[in-house]
Formats: C-alpha cells, sequence, structure tokens
C-alpha cells in the first residue's frame, strides 16, 4: 500500500509553498492544484519532453481535466540543449496563440531541464505567471525547489533567467521507476551534495545506502529524497536570492559548469559534471588544510557510482575561460564553494588561478591509466 504523502514547506512569507512527496500523486494532480490556489477558468500548458511525455502526459492530463481543469501540452526534446532560447521562444509563441492569460500556470512535467525551461517561460510569460513543479527524476529533488529557473548561452550554463517560484512542487516518486541508469546516478550526485554541504550524518547515510537509492529501492529514495529536499527548502527559506548563505548549494559548480559547456551540452550529465567538481572542491579543501578529505569525498561519490576524475581532452584553459564567464565569478575572483569537512563548507573567493589549475591537471592525472 502507498505511503501517505509527505508534505514539506518552503517558507518564503507569502511566496511559501509546499514540497508534496509520495507515490501515485499525478492521479490527483486537479486537487493539489486547487489547494494550491491555481484557477481553473484559463488553460493551462504542461511542458515535457519526449521522454518524460510519453510515459507521464496522458495520467496527467486525464487528471486535470476530470478536476475541471483544461490542460494543454507542448513536448520539447530531451536533453540539455532544449534549455535554449530558441525552444523558450517556441513555448512563448505557443502560450500566445492558446491564449495563456494571467491567470493561467505553466507545469514542468519532467527533469530540471524541463523545470528550468518552463519555469523561465513561466517567469517571464506576461511578465509572470503561475508556475508548477511536477519533477520526474531524482536530480529534480533539487531543481524544483528553490525557484532558480534558466536557460544556457552557449558560452555559459543558466545565464539568462529569473527567480520565480513554484506555486506547488508535486513529487510523485512513483514515476523515477522509468529512470535510466545512469540519471539516476547522476540524479544522486545533487543528492550526496546536500549530504556534503549541510549534514555529515546524511552523506553517511548516502554512501551506507548507496546500494538500495542505485536500486531504486522505495523506502531509501523516499528518505533521500525528502532529505535532500528538506534541506534545500531550509537553506533558500533563508536566502532566497543568493545574497550569500545559498551559494553553498553551488558546491561543486563553478569547475561543473564549465565542464558541462567546454564539453558541450549534454556530453556529461549535470550530475555526472557537479560529481567531478565536487571532487575538485575536495581537492581545494585539502590544499587549504582539510586532511583527508577528497578520499573521503571521493568514496562516497565512487558509493554512488559517479565520475571523479576528468577526460584528459577537456582542456585546462577552456575550463578557466568558461569560469570566469560563469555567475560565480565576481569582481575579478572566481567564487568556489570549498569544503571545511564533510557537512561543512565555506564560500572562498580567495582560491588562485594556479591552485584550480594544478587541481585540474590532477584530476586528469587520476583518470590516466596506471
Ligand atoms: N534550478 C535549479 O535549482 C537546478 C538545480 C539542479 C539542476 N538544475 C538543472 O537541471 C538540469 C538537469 O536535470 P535532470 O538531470 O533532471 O535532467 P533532464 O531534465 O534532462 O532529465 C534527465 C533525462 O531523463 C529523462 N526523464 C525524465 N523523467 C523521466 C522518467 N521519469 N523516466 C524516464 N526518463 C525520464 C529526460 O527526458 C532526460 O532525458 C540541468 O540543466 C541543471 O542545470 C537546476
Ligand atoms: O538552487 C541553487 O541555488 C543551486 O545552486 C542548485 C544547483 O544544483 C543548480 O545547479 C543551480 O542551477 C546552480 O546555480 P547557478 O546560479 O549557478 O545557475
Ligand atoms: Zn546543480
Amino acid at each position: 500500500m502507498a505511503e501517505t504523502p509527505k508534505t514539506l514547506t518552503v517558507e518564503l512569507g507569502e511566496r511559501s509553498y509546499p514540497i508534496v512527496i509520495g507515490e501515485g500523486l499525478l492521479a490527483n494532480a486537479a486537487e493539489y492544484l486547487r489547494l494550491a490556489g491555481v484557477p481553473d477558468k484559463s488553460p493551462l500548458l504542461i511542458v515535457t519532453d519526449d521522454n518524460a511525455g510519453p510515459l507521464y502526459l496522458a495520467k496527467l492530463t486525464e487528471a486535470l481535466t476530470a478536476g475541471g481543469y483544461r490542460a494543454l501540452s507542448a513536448v520539447v526534446p530531451h536533453g540539455e540543449p532544449s534549455k535554449s532560447l530558441d525552444v523558450y521562444n517556441d513555448l512563448i509563441t505557443r502560450a500566445i496563440e492558446e491564449g495563456l492569460d494571467r491567470s493561467s500556470a505553466i507545469l514542468a512535467l519532467g527533469g530540471g531541464v524541463i523545470g528550468d525551461l518552463a519555469g523561465f517561460v513561466a517567469g517571464t510569460y506576461m511578465r509572470g505567471i503561475r508556475f508548477v513543479q511536477v519533477p520526474t527524476t531524482i536530480l529534480a529533488h533539487d531543481s524544483s525547489v528553490g525557484g532558480k529557473v534558466a536557460v544556457n548561452h552557449p558560452l555559459a550554463k543558466n545565464m539568462i533567467g529569473v527567480f520565480h517560484q513554484p506555486e506547488l512542487v508535486l513529487y510523485d516518486v512513483e514515476t523515477l521507476k522509468s529512470l535510466p541508469p545512469r540519471e539516476v546516478r547522476a540524479g544522486l550526485a545533487e543528492m550526496v551534495k546536500h549530504g556534503l554541504i549541510w549534514d555529515k550524518a546524511f552523506a553517511e547515510w548516502c554512501r551506507a545506502n548507496a546500494g538500495r537509492l542505485l536500486a531504486l529501492d522505495s523506502e531509501a529514495l523516499a528518505y533521500g529524497l525528502e532529505q535532500g529536499c528538506a534541506i534545500k527548502a531550509r537553506i533558500v527559506s533563508r536566502d532566497e536570492r543568493e545574497n550569500d548563505l545559498r551559494a553553498i548549494l553551488n558546491l561543486g559548480h563553478t569547475l561543473g559548469h564549465a565542464i558541462e559547456a567546454v564539453a558541450g551540452y549534454g556530453r556529461f550529465l549535470h550530475g555526472e559534471a557537479i560529481s567531478i567538481g565536487m571532487a575538485a572542491a575536495a581537492l581545494i579543501g585539502e590544499e587549504r588544510g582539510a586532511a583527508g578529505l577528497h578520499a573521503e569525498t571521493v568514496s562516497m561519490l565512487e558509493a554512488l557510482e559517479l565520475p571523479v576524475t576528468l577526460p584528459a581532452d577537456i582542456g585546462t584553459e577552456a575550463l578557466m575561460d568558461a569560469m570566469q564567464r560563469d555567475k560565480k565569478f565576481r569582481e575579478g575572483r572566481m567564487i568556489f564553494i570549498v569544503p571545511l569537512a564533510v557537512g561543512r563548507v565555506e564560500i572562498a573567493s580567495d582560491v588562485d588561478a594556479d591552485t584550480v589549475r594544478s587541481v585540474i591537471e590532477r584530476l586528469k592525472r587520476s583518470g590516466e591509466p596506471s
């Protein structure tokens, strides 16, 4: 029998919203939307991709229609290249043609690519309309919470975006059962990240339960997703617009985003690039005095079957250039989230370029056959 859904809240005053996590929630989508205050007189637009759509769009549409909503849909190609201004523009055109108005809502049915893309449409169409996240990947326990929505520029990740919080995150964990193994692993990178930045016991739990998580054991997955969402919600509630604390959610992303852009969007999945970036951050932490941190971090990432080295063909100077084009480059300095120990990090703008170069080279050497 399905467990009772669990509800967490992202506390943001009048923009607070629930994250509902449970099995079979798509069937009750209309009730959840109504509870979240989504009106039913204007059309909804469900944005999904050509993997998640064929699996779950009919179920969601039927549930919404039965509950009195008019649900239209747009299906985009799967994968990171869809986080582009071209696809964004197509969706805006569709919204105008279908007569979406200021009482309409955009629903993101899919992973982080769909959440970021559809959220950017919702955040900018008519200067912002309602938005609902319906995540269907493990990674999306991170991306569906917190309101960062964006598309990529060919030169830099997530460069064109806004903060736009959803009204609701409706996380039907039954959808995760159809994820390919590589996507499962990539999603677990952001899960263990939440432990590495905030909660040592949770990071250790991820390592100890790696086998169950990789096998999509329902109980382990539910616990891991709830903990990950809870950590993220707590951080976002304290610093919605990344003036300070929220930056710690960027552990591994200074180098990770550069890897994604330099390798070409799609070669590395986001979670894979972030895993390599977290291994790099641990090396930087070790250089600054945290003995044993790299081996400890790598043991957690490898337990989850994540990559921790860099292929030699990714140019070091191209990565250095890409890091200088990221949002994490300010006042002439690269900003790194540097671990002090497992579960504790600092926001550092004093990591010099030569240290970063030598860490990149070490990651490449450790990937070579010995
Ligand atoms: N906004 C944020 O705070 C935030 C946080 C983390 C990551 N992100 C972004 O999220 C993106 C990565 O998200 P992702 O890993 O979910 O990628 P994704 O959306 O591309 O989904 C991964 C793959 O799984 C497929 N898929 C989705 N649901 C499925 C299901 N239930 N069954 C089978 N296949 C399914 C998709 O079609 C895709 O091929 C990146 O663009 C990253 O920058 C954003
Ligand atoms: O929500 C956040 O804040 C994060 O940093 C979560 C990250 O996992 C996510 O990839 C985010 O998009 C990166 O932030 P960005 O501002 O560099 O795009
Ligand atoms: Zn991320």
